[in-house]
């Protein structure tokens, strides 16, 4: 759990508290976030532990709702937004958090890959990252494109965008935001994103967070 700027998709800018959920079965190649992958019983830490943390590891700990509305008001954070991620963050129910956060005044965003079904608020704003023909197996499902509130998709080959291009088509979805992410800052996967979002008339997500040194 951290505070930063959100830097990806249409709250792009935006002071965030982010809650990084641990486990995910997916498998992406390219994943930025393999630590989150496994929850490893003889990996779990004491929340302040967890806390204590200023890197990357695949530690994780418990947290209550009360712990986490508690860690916010101790470390005198003012953002008001809450980003929920992952690993994959729709493996939970996330809906009763929503509604604690929601009414202490908080806004909720969750960043999710589709596969697992997105039990939230109604007024959660929903980041749909469809993958397609991962390692773990995991199918996009219908209602996650459906529920979605921008599709940020990550891209390096053209093999990618026509991924995105079938999957809009399969599920119908016409009036949805769509961002492209450069997988991994390659120069390459940059320009064919720019290309894409020219010809398509889509918007760009450059994980501005990575290029100036901030979590
Ligand atoms: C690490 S995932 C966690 C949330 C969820 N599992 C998902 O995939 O949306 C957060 C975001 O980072 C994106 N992402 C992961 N690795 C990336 C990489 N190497 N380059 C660009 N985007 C990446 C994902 O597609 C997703 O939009
Ligand atoms: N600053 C910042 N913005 C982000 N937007 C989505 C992220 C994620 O890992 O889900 C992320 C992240 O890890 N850091
Ligand atoms: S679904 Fe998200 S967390 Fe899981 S492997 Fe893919 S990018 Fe990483
Ligand atoms: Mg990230």
């Amino acid at each position: 759990m951290f505070e930063t700027i959100q830097g990806e998709g249409s709250f792009t800018g935006q002071p965030s508290i982010f809650i990084r959920l641990q486990g995910c079965p997916v498998g992406c190649s390219w994943c930025d976030t393999k630590h989150t992958w496994e929850i490893d019983p003889e990996r779990e830490v004491s929340a302040p532990v967890m806390l204590s943390k200023n890197a990357e590891t695949d530690e994780w700990a418990e947290f209550s709702i009360a712990d986490l509305l508690q860690t916010i008001a101790e470390n005198g954070w003012q953002a008001k937004h809450i980003v929920l991620t992952g690993g994959e963050p729709c493996m939970v129910d996330l809906e009763p958090l929503c509604r604690v956060f929601e009414e202490s005044g908080f806004s909720i965003q969750v960043e999710t890959s589709g596969t697992f079904e997105v039990l939230v608020s109604p007024k959660c704003w929903v980041t749909v990252s469809p993958k397609v023909n991962m390692r773990g197996g995991y199918k996009v499902l219908g209602s996650a494109m459906q529920r979605a509130n921008e599709i940020k998709h990550p891209v390096a080959t053209e093999q990618h965008v026509d991924d995105l291009k079938a999957l809009l088509v399969e599920h119908q979805v016409t009036d949805t935001p769509v961002y492209l992410q450069p997988i991994s800052q390659k120069e390459r996967a940059t320009q064919l994103a720019i290309d894409t979002c020219i010809a398509n008339n889509w918007r760009l997500s450059i994980q501005v967070h990575k290029y100036i040194g901030i979590e």
